[in-house]
């Protein structure tokens, strides 16, 4: 493992989603997806221009290391981090004519790449226990300060409108729960179907299902409601019960679900970006 692969892989995580095909509600090679303002290449595009995203924070946290010459503090290393998030997102936008393609996975890889690095700096080698460890440690401080100054803001995301009404932690709590949804569903569904056969298109479909059948997506809820978002879980779960990837049943219900998504204007972006986390931490252990 070396700092360029860690970077590339971020990259190449965020090109294999958006390849993956098809996925219900989202945008793929196929189709748009349940949405109207961006399509397969806003994501190529925006991944594209993320690549300086990437370089600075490889710079950042190496400065940090050579300075500190172990672990600073992770509130620190967060603060550092902030402003080249809030940079990519506004490099995204130039890419996209100002489409939100990737604003939830350049909160979830940079905090990955960067908790990735320091493991490599210090351990020799990319830890997943400890990145995902270092991640929660990233963004507890600032979990509940986060929320606490929104009645300030002009518009609401849907995660800071979720939090107020219901206590969800959206995409923040993802990170702050050390990407469980990863760990717990979308890695071992990914590496159960590229086990038992699959290539690398419907292993990744596979563990998208499974996402959508058990995430909390600020996304589906902010378009709708909960009740929208138990409504989709439900295809989902079906679609696993039909053989998912595995049975020609399996993949015509990921296609009718397709349509459904589209038809009923459901589209699971956080559960997009928990499969390119999923691929992003495979791929590092691969490594
Ligand atoms: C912490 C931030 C993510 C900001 O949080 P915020 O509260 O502003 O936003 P959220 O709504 O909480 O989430 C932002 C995106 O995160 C993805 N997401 C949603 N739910 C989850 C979840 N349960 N787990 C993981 N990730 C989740 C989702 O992003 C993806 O979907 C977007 C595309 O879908 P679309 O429906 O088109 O989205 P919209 O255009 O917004 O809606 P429509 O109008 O179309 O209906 C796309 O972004 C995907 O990535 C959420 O959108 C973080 O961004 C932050 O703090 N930023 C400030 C800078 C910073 O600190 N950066 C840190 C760098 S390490
Ligand atoms: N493929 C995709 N389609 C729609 N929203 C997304 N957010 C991240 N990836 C996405």
């Amino acid at each position: 493992m070396s700092e360029e692969k860690i970077m590339e892989s971020a990259i190449r995580a965020l090109l294999y989603e958006v390849s993956a095909t098809p996925k219900p509600g989202l945008v793929d090679r196929l189709n748009n997806g349940a949405h109207n303002d961006m399509d397969f290449f806003s994501f190529i595009d925006s991944s594209v221009a993320l690549h300086t995203y990437f370089y600075k924070i490889k710079e950042a946290i190496a400065a940090l290391y050579r300075q500190w010459r172990t672990l600073p503090p992770a509130e620190a290393v967060f603060q550092k981090l902030v402003p080249l998030g809030i940079d990519a997102e506004a490099k995204m936008k130039q890419a996209t004519g100002g489409v939100n393609t990737h604003k939830g996975a350049i909160y979830a890889l940079g905090l990955l790449t960067s908790a990735s690095l320091e493991c490599l700096y210090l351990h020799g080698c990319c830890e997943i226990p400890k990145i995902l460890k270092r991640v929660s440690d990233y963004v507890a401080p600032t979990l509940e300060k986060d929320f606490a100054h929104q009645k300030e803001a002009l518009k609401l995301s849907y995660g800071q409108i979720q939090y107020e009404q219901m206590g969800l932690l959206g995409a923040r709590g993802e990170a702050y729960h050390q990407y469980a949804s990863a760990t717990e569903v979308g890695i071992p569904m990914l590496e159960t179907a590229l086990e038992r056969g699959c290539d690398i298109n419907r292993a990744m479909l596979h563990a998208l299902i499974g996402l959508m059948a058990s995430v909390m997506d600020s996304n589906v809820i902010g378009r709708h409601n909960v009740e929208m978002l138990k409504a989709s879980q439900c295809r989902a779960n079906e679609v696993l019960e039909m053989g998912s990837v595995f049975t020609i049943e399996g993949m015509a219900a990921i296609t009718a679900y397709d349509q459904w998504c589209i038809d009923s204007y459901v589209s699971h972006g956080g559960c997009a970006d928990l499969l390119a986390v999923s691929v992003y931490l495979h791929f590092v252990k691969e490594i």
